[in-house]
């Protein structure tokens, strides 16, 4: 399949995951993750915005019972991370004594994970775990535990996909890269 460049605002993408290697790396994860949870009844926590699609194909790939909630969490204005973190907004159920994996769309400094995490592991879960779409470990400034990530990409800025470039661009199928 041709893909065309996209403009997004001021800047131009490239083709870079299309979306069959996209959805295959999120089967092999979905599949970790039935293995590793069997009787467990997994709380999925995705973290809004960008993580709709990813949590959304993951969770019908899902071969065991298993929950999901939606949480909100942003720090990010424009291509680069304020290293500030917020706290968890839209959490309503009780996650004590449950097994908890949160759903990212991408792990970048992993200012936001770091963040998230103490904050789930005060309401005492019986365990937590991150699942990410993608993780760009040349960025990484914490020293984070991604057990499930499924796709490891350099330090480019990526759309697509529910990853958004200033609103725009979470739309596209596949994941495209800037120029
Ligand atoms: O590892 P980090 O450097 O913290 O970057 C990753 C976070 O940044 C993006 O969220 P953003 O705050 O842009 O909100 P969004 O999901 O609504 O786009 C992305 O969805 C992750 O949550
Ligand atoms: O590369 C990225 N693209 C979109 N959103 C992001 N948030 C952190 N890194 C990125």
């Amino acid at each position: 399949m041709h893909h065309p460049p996209v403009t997004i605002h001021d800047k131009q993408f490239s083709i870079y995951l299309p979306e069959r290697k996209i959805l295959h790396s999120v089967e092999i994860v979905a599949a970790r993750l039935s293995h590793d949870y069997r009787g467990k009844t997994p709380l999925f926590l995705s973290v809004l915005n960008g993580s709709f699609m990813f949590a959304s194909d993951l969770m019908k790939e899902m071969s065991i019972p298993c929950e999901i909630s939606f949480v909100r969490l942003s720090s990010y204005t424009d291509m680069h991370s304020t290293g500030k973190v917020k706290e968890i907004i839209g959490l309503k159920e009780s996650i004590k004594g449950r097994h908890v994996v949160v759903l990212e769309d991408i792990v970048d400094t992993g200012h936001t994970v770091a963040g998230l995490l103490p904050q789930l592991h005060q309401q005492e879960p019986a365990s937590v775990e991150v699942a990410t779409l993608l993780v760009k470990p040349e960025c990484l400034q914490h020293d984070l535990q991604i057990k499930y990530p499924a796709m490891s990409i350099a330090n480019d800025f990526v759309v697509g996909y529910g990853l958004d470039y200033n609103g725009l661009g979470r739309n596209l199928r596949d994941i495209y890269k800037v120029m």
